[in-house]
């Protein structure tokens, strides 16, 4: 019987996505623990921005109490370089867990990678901002040119629907991606969904923005969703994985939904506690849309060949398959060379605490796999 092995994990983010992997963490480590060639995950350090606990001798933190033990820490909070040093000199290989959206810890993903560190996220900064960045991460990665830690990151776009794996495939096996297009925010596929459903009715544009970030859809400031950023960073993965040198979210053309008279606003705050001012303006819209038999949705397309990138809102008749999407649902169409005028299509639910961890606890299953 080949001898068990351990390997360390690192988890920063204990919010939406953070909490509910980190139950499906205890089951995987359950199982891996009982199988006939068992693996120990061992949970040494938990972050959030406030607080974190880690593991000295390198023994496990406790997974069932873990949130207790985390705020009932008073162990320092870790510089990035700190958390590195930690991990690097674990006994065995250590895996770091990013559930935050912090541009601050992305950027130093490639330090992570170049000391042997394997990382899995759902946070997208890393992966959709500089082209340069983007070249630097996967070549520090094992799974890009580099000799360092795996990186996987399913759950940057989709949540844990298997697109961005698909579409590694499409292009891995020789196929020629033609176009992606679709829905790709949870956030805006619920907000028009509900404001604005086939037939008629829905709530008030500002009231649905409230009930998507309580469900947990939206990025931890909704105006990050409103104002088109999260879908751009989306589309630019998606383009970059396909073949596209795009340089950033921003140079291809995104519209915001953000009324101008709130741009300026300080907290995500306030700027929920204004938006009801607005409601009129999406209200003629809904109306606008419904005199023409059609509805409004928020979407995005990428036309590989001509190197074009835009995210927006477009009208669809009701019989669209667009149209009739529900809840936080996406769909992503890939159309290729071999998939002919029939596209290749991913649906389900693009956000929420539950499917957005799947993804990444199926990414440390695959990182497990290929540290052997
Ligand atoms: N929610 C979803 O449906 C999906 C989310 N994602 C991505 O997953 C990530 C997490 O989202 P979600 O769980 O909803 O967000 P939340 O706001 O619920 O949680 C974020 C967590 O990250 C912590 N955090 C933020 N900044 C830092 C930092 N600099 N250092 C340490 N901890 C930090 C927060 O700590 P504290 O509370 O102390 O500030 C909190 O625990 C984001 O990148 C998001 O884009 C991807 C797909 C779907
Ligand atoms: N805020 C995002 C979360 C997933 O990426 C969305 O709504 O899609
Ligand atoms: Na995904």
């Amino acid at each position: 019987m080949p001898a068990p092995r351990q390997v360390f994990i690192a988890v920063i983010g204990v919010g939406g996505v953070g909490k509910s992997f980190l139950t499906q963490l205890q089951s995987l480590s359950t199982r891996l623990s009982q199988s006939t060639s068992p693996i120990y995950l061992s949970l040494i350090l938990l972050g959030r921005s406030s607080k974190m606990l880690f593991s000295e001798s390198y023994r496990p933190l406790p997974l069932s109490n873990w949130e207790s033990a985390l705020s009932a820490s008073t162990q320092p909070v870790l510089p990035a370089r700190e958390i590195i040093d930690y991990l690097a000199t674990a006994p065995e290989k250590a895996v770091l867990i990013d559930n935050t959206s912090s541009e601050e810890l992305a950027a130093t993903y490639p330090q992570f990678l170049q000391k042997g560190i394997s990382i899995v996220t759902p946070n997208k900064k890393a992966f959709s901002s500089s082209y340069a960045a983007w070249s630097d991460l996967f070549s520090a990665a094992a799974n890009g040119t580099g000799r360092g830690g795996y990186v996987f990151h399913e759950s940057t776009v989709g949540a844990g629907l298997p697109v961005l794996s698909t579409l590694k495939d499409l292009v891995e096996t020789g196929d020629e991606v033609t176009k992606i297009e679709g829905v790709f925010s949870g956030t805006m596929s619920f907000l028009f969904n509900s404001f604005m459903p086939v037939g008629g009715g829905g709530g008030t544009f500002a009231a649905e923005v409230k009930k998507a970030k309580e469900l947990g859809y939206t990025e931890p400031d909704p105006r990050d969703d409103l104002n088109g950023l999260d879908v751009a960073r989306k589309l630019t993965i998606l383009a970059r994985l396909s073949g596209l040198k795009v340089e950033s979210p921003t140079s291809f053309p995104v519209q915001s939904l953000i009324p101008k008279e709130l741009e300026g606003v300080g907290s995500g705050d306030e700027f929920l506690q204004r938006l009801p001012e607005f409601d009129e303006r999406m209200d003629k819209l809904k109306a606008d849309a419904a005199k023409q038999g059609k509805v409004v949705r928020f979407v995005g397309s990428i036309d590989v060949p001509k190197g074009e990138v835009k995210v927006g809102l477009e009208s669809f008749d009701t019989s669209h398959p667009i149209a009739a999407l529900k809840g936080s649902d996406n769909i992503i169409n890939f159309y290729t060379k071999r998939y002919g005028s029939n596209p290749l299509i991913i649906q389900g639910a693009g956000a929420g605490g539950d499917v957005t961890a799947m993804g990444v606890t199926s990414d440390l299953i695959k990182v497990l796999r290929l540290l052997g």
